[in-house]
């Protein structure tokens, strides 16, 4: 099962809305489909969405019919602001847009030659995203040991990612050294990523997970199951604070409680050093329905108010260390972030 795939100069999304029960694909052939892609789900987690974000703006350069290279850059700016809006949280959505529109400012001989680059830059951003994963996964692992529980939130994994997946890469690496981990995945209410995603990718793996509700986290820490809490992220503002699935900020607190790791796996793209705090990091709330639909029937009163952040921040002083493809990065978080794009 492959999350993305180019083909035929369109993006082919796995449709993750109706995992574990159905295995359907959605190809999208131009921009508005890739930002419905993105905003409905059909494909989600930050690295993931980064990607799909840059083969929309290929399938947009591919149809923006001009000769001019300055009318065709113009388009090409817009068709970037167009896709920005499908998500805020994820900064690996703007991250690979920019990157895209810096790749559009290069020097070319023709709009032909430019529109080829652009394809092949969005390729690259694909495959980059891979071997990431993987050197996250081994980094992970140092911090690790064979036999370790583990608990994970939504899903930071193969689907959220093109392989290996952020906070699951460590998981899938110790499978393919022999080791056994036991790993527990929350449900993650309202849209129960952590159990139609991340217990489906990892079982159908022969990777020992059971599923459990969020309020049972406790239980699991204070029954010693736990020996390290494993997430993802959204983006991590540049004092260490992460935004990641909402309930990763209770996790953090159960983790200091019974004094147990909090580990965020990361790759730098979704490190915003222009983002000072988790204060400046936009939450996306999304439909009321997710919380009270999520059944095929209501769970409350049709209109009844409902609060419904999709992220929530973890302050920096809650987690153990932020864990990215460059290396360990530890207290005191502004600093030490700072040297991961020092070289
Ligand atoms: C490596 S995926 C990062 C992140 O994305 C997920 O959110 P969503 O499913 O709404 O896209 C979740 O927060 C993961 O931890």
């Amino acid at each position: 099962m492959k999350t993305i795939e180019w083909k035929d100069n369109s993006v082919i999304l796995l449709d993750q809305r109706i995992l574990p029960n159905k295995i359907e694909y959605v190809v999208c052939k131009d921009v508005k489909s890739v930002w419905h892609g993105i905003q409905d789900m059909i494909v989600r987690g930050a690295p993931a969405i980064g990607v799909t974000a840059a083969y929309g703006m290929a399938i947009g350069a591919l149809n923006i019919n001009t000769d001019d290279l300055n009318t065709f850059r113009k388009n090409f700016k817009e068709i970037g602001d167009y896709l920005a809006t499908s998500r805020p949280t994820a900064v690996n959505l703007f991250w690979a847009i920019e990157r895209m529109i810096a790749c559009s400012n290069e020097s070319v001989h023709s709009v032909i030659d430019l529109k080829e680059r652009l394809v092949d830059e969005a390729i690259e951003i694909h495959k980059e995203d891979e071997l990431i994963n993987y050197k996250i996964g081994e980094n992970m692992l140092s911090l690790l040991e064979d036999g370790c529980g583990i608990l994970t939130h939504c899903n930071a994994g193969a689907l959220a990612t093109t392989k290996y997946g952020t906070a699951t890469a460590a998981i899938y690496l110790a499978q393919e050294k022999g080791w056994n981990f036991k790993v527990y995945s929350d449900e993650t209410r309202p849209r129960l990523q952590g159990s139609t995603l991340t217990a489906f990718e990892l079982h159908q793996a022969g990777i020992d997970v059971t599923v459990i509700t969020d309020s049972m986290a406790a239980v699991v820490m204070a029954e010693g199951k736990i020996d390290a809490i494993i997430v993802g992220a959204d983006r991590v503002a540049a004092n260490g604070d992460v935004a990641n699935k909402i309930g990763t900020f209770n996790l953090s607190i159960l983790a200091r409680n019974f004094n147990i790791p909090l580990y965020i796996a990361v790759p730098t793209p979704t490190i915003d050093l222009e983002t000072k705090t988790g204060k400046d990091i936009p939450i996306e709330e999304r439909d009321p329905l997710e919380v009270i639909c999520g059944f095929g029937s209501f769970t409350a009163p049709k209109d009844v108010k409902v609060y419904n952040p999709a992220f929530d921040v973890t302050p920096a002083d809650n987690i153990t260390a932020i864990v990215t493809e460059k290396g360990i990065v530890r207290a005191p978080f502004e600093e030490n972030l700072k040297k991961l794009f020092q070289y």
